[in-house]
């Protein structure tokens, strides 16, 4: 359906690896792949441009379409305004924009006219400081997806990130550690496993992936000695699961589940907790990780690194991430439109 379009990239941070990796990826750009434009102030992007270290133009597009004839000879922008800000000196006053071009790739995807959307790393906190509500982009993501569906409750985002021979999602996302064991239900677990399930056949090419669900506690739990969340929670879970045909594991030491699927013996673990999946992961590859959300109604990956303030203003800021990002959401795109 969407296989032709191109990919709207968000601006991120304007003070962090965003402006500069987006110039970088672009400088990487095959003649075979699928184009992107970014949602940016053409200004910042300028600014970012010397650092970088690339050569090139600057087209401002008035629409995705453009994109693609653009694309080849110069970095589509589709312009929008933010307040001069210096790479490595994030501005709080940017906040407006960085939503705002958030708000508009989710729109695109919704009007058909982008494949999906690859955002550029944002800083939550100081998002925070000018009222954002949401933990991350995941939880807003699920919040637009929401307003464009008119749904009266926001869909269940999942995390998952695919790196390193690793496809890692996650059953609980941004919380705090302490609330963990409550809010893994039976039926949040089956829930998040069944989102799993269906993102890996629609966007993976997977017809009857193996899932692992991933102990809570040591040993997953050593019987209920280390802790009963596997034997009242998971296990019950994953025996409702298999009952309707998925093929998904009991709970596995969180300390092996990593290693049994890089053996192939899984094509996917979901992970409890935030740190238990994505420190596996980033400890295998920071540089070439993507995160990829499911269980939304678009595509949406990013690069698994964070805003970088130091490595964009020594210009350092290496582009694998967010170049993997690309191409992943471009190969997502074929596989929705091959299914
Ligand atoms: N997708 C996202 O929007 C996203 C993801 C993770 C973190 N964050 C945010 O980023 C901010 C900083 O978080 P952090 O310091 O924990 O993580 P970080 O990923 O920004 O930095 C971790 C380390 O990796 C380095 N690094 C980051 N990107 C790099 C790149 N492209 N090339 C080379 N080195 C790179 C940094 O210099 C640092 O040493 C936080 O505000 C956090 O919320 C955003
Ligand atoms: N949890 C992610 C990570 O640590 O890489 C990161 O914060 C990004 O989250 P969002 O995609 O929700 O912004």
């Amino acid at each position: 359906m969407s296989d032709n379009l191109p990919l709207a990239v968000t601006m991120g941070d304007p003070a962090g690896v965003g402006p500069i990796l987006t110039w970088r990826a672009w400088h990487q750009r095959s003649t075979t792949q699928r184009p992107f434009f970014v949602i940016a102030s053409s200004d910042i992007l300028k600014n970012s441009q010397e650092l970088s270290g690339v050569d090139g133009n600057i087209q401002i597009i008035q629409t995705p379409a453009d994109a693609e004839k653009a694309f080849h000879t110069s970095l589509p922008v589709l312009e929008i305004e933010c307040p001069d800000t210096k790479t490595g000196q994030p501005n709080p006053e940017s906040a407006a924009a960085i939503i705002a071009s958030i708000e508009k790739a989710v729109e695109f995807t919704f009007e058909n006219k982008a494949a999906g959307v690859v955002t550029n790393p944002i800083n939550k906190a100081l998002l925070y400081k000018k009222g954002f509500k949401f933990p991350g982009h995941t939880e807003f993501l699920a919040e637009l997806a929401r307003q464009h569906t008119h749904m009266s409750k926001a869909p269940l985002p999942i995390m998952m990130l695919v790196g390193g021979g690793l496809r890692v999602a996650l059953a609980t996302i941004h919380e705090p550690l302490r609330k963990v064991p409550d809010l893994l239900t039976q039926s949040l677990i089956e829930e998040v496993s069944n989102i799993v399930h269906a993102g890996l056949v629609r966007n993976f090419g997977f017809s009857s992936p193996t899932i692992a669900l991933a102990g809570l506690n040591p040993h997953a739990g050593e019987e209920g000695s280390l802790g009963m969340e596997e034997i009242e929670q998971i296990n019950p879970a994953a025996a409702a699961l298999r009952q309707r045909g998925l093929q998904i594991s009991d709970a596995q030491p969180g300390d092996t589940v990593f290693h049994a699927m890089l053996e192939g013996q899984f094509d996917a673990v979901i992970a409890m907790y935030h740190d238990q999946g994505l420190a596996p992961l980033k400890s295998l590859d920071m540089w070439g990780g993507v995160n990829v959300t499911l269980g939304l109604p678009f595509i949406r990956t990013s690069p698994d690194h964070g805003t970088g303030y130091g490595v964009a203003a020594d210009g350092s800021a290496r582009p694998d991430s967010l170049i993997a990002a690309i191409n992943l959401a471009s190969d997502m795109a074929k596989a929705r439109a091959n299914a």
